[in-house]
């Protein structure tokens, strides 16, 4: 199969001091609106071509990835690898918490079996494409083949390209995979450097024993693969999910057709890095949205050098934090799209 590639252009905006000025404009002392400043002028720079355009977010399409991981029969998650089925069945019948978040955000969602071990019985609602049953277990072995890894990332644009043609402009990707922390802790591990007992935590609530098996694994898992880690889909393939290639494909995918991705928590922040280490302008496209309660989280933050837009102690994934932010940008958007200027409201201008 051949290697799958995405034509990513930098944001080289024409109207970058034009858009700054619209907002330094508002009537409001200068930076008064903090975080969603920064945000407009991204989402203006993303998708206005000039600086009297307003920002149009559309159709938001919020798209759940599930997989099941090898390294989960180790015992790594408070739960065994059934939950994953159970839970994509939990989200076709709209009972989990994303699809709560979703209903009263407005977001469409959409479920991907990208390789589950017990697929619950066809659904309308979600989607099949499966690259198999589930990784192997990273620390003994590469977690997917070179042939899974590009039919993923290819899988991943796919998922989303009805959607983009429908003329959506604003995309989350969540993930649903018993011992993915695991997986996304030792892609964090293998980028940054950073050991194991830093990139580590507790996932669904380990014990602090578990956590230091989790630890193990990992570092088995490092020098394991050390040699063959030279690259991020080098990285992706040894010691990565199903779910999480499908996503890093999907975030290249809108980056490429230049709309805006929101980034949930810890797994898909580990699948931003990998985005953004293949292909460095994917960055501008995307909004962090939430700083996990995944002790790591903060960590590939900083290591980004990003900042989140919420932090609630969330650390559920599933793509939640990703959807609780889009009213932030919704009110970045208004606030750019509406609110009057010194000159149109006659008040006295204060920024000089
Ligand atoms: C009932 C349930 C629902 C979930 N929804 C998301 N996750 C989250 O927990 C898993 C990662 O944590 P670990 O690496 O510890 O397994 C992922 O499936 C993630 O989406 C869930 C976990 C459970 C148990
Ligand atoms: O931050 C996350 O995405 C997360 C944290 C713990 C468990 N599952 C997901």
């Amino acid at each position: 199969m051949n290697e799958v590639r995405f034509k990513i252009q930098p944001l080289k905006h024409s109207a970058k001091s034009a858009i700054s000025t619209r907002i330094a404009q508002k009537t409001k002392p200068l930076g008064a609106l903090g975080k969603l400043e920064a945000l407009a002028q991204q989402l203006a720079e993303v998708l206005t071509v000039d600086a009297k355009q307003p920002i149009l977010l559309q159709q938001p399409v919020l798209t759940v990835f599930a997989g099941d991981h090898g390294i989960a029969t180790e015992g790594v998650s408070i739960a065994p690898s059934e939950v994953t089925g159970q839970m994509v069945a939990n989200f076709a019948n709209g009972g989990a918490a994303i699809n709560v978040f979703c209903r009263q955000l407005g977001w469409q969602l959409q479920v991907v079996d990208c390789g589950i071990l017990q697929p619950p019985a066809a659904h309308l609602a979600v989607i099949s494409q499966r690259l198999g049953s589930s990784t192997a277990a990273f620390h003994n072995a590469p977690a997917m083949s070179e042939a899974q890894l590009q039919q993923g990332l290819s899988f991943g644009a796919e998922s989303i390209s009805a959607a983009l043609q429908a003329g959506s402009n604003v995309f989350a990707f969540g993930e649903m995979g018993i011992g993915n922390t695991s997986s996304a802790a030792a892609i964090f591990s293998a980028l940054s450097g950073l050991p194991a007992s830093e990139t580590v935590g507790k996932g669904t609530g380990v014990s602090a024993e578990v956590m230091a098996k989790k630890c193990q694994l990992i570092t088995q898992a490092l020098e394991l693969h050390r040699a063959a880690l030279t690259s991020p889909w080098a990285i992706l393939r040894h010691l990565g999910g199903f779910e999480i290639c499908q996503m890093v494909g999907a975030m290249l995918a809108v980056a490429q057709a230049g709309k805006v991705v929101l980034v949930d928590g810890f797994i898909a922040t580990a699948a931003a890095m990998l985005a953004v280490a293949a292909y460095p302008a994917c960055k501008e496209y995307l909004v962090f949205a939430h700083c996990s309660g995944e002790q790591g989280h903060q960590k590939m933050l900083d290591y980004l050098q990003v900042e989140a837009l919420l932090n609630l102690q969330l650390r559920l994934g599933e793509g939640t934090g990703a959807a609780l932010a889009l009213p932030l940008l919704q009110c970045a958007a208004a606030f750019y799209n509406d609110m009057a200027s010194f000159a149109t409201a006659a008040v006295t201008e204060v920024n000089h």
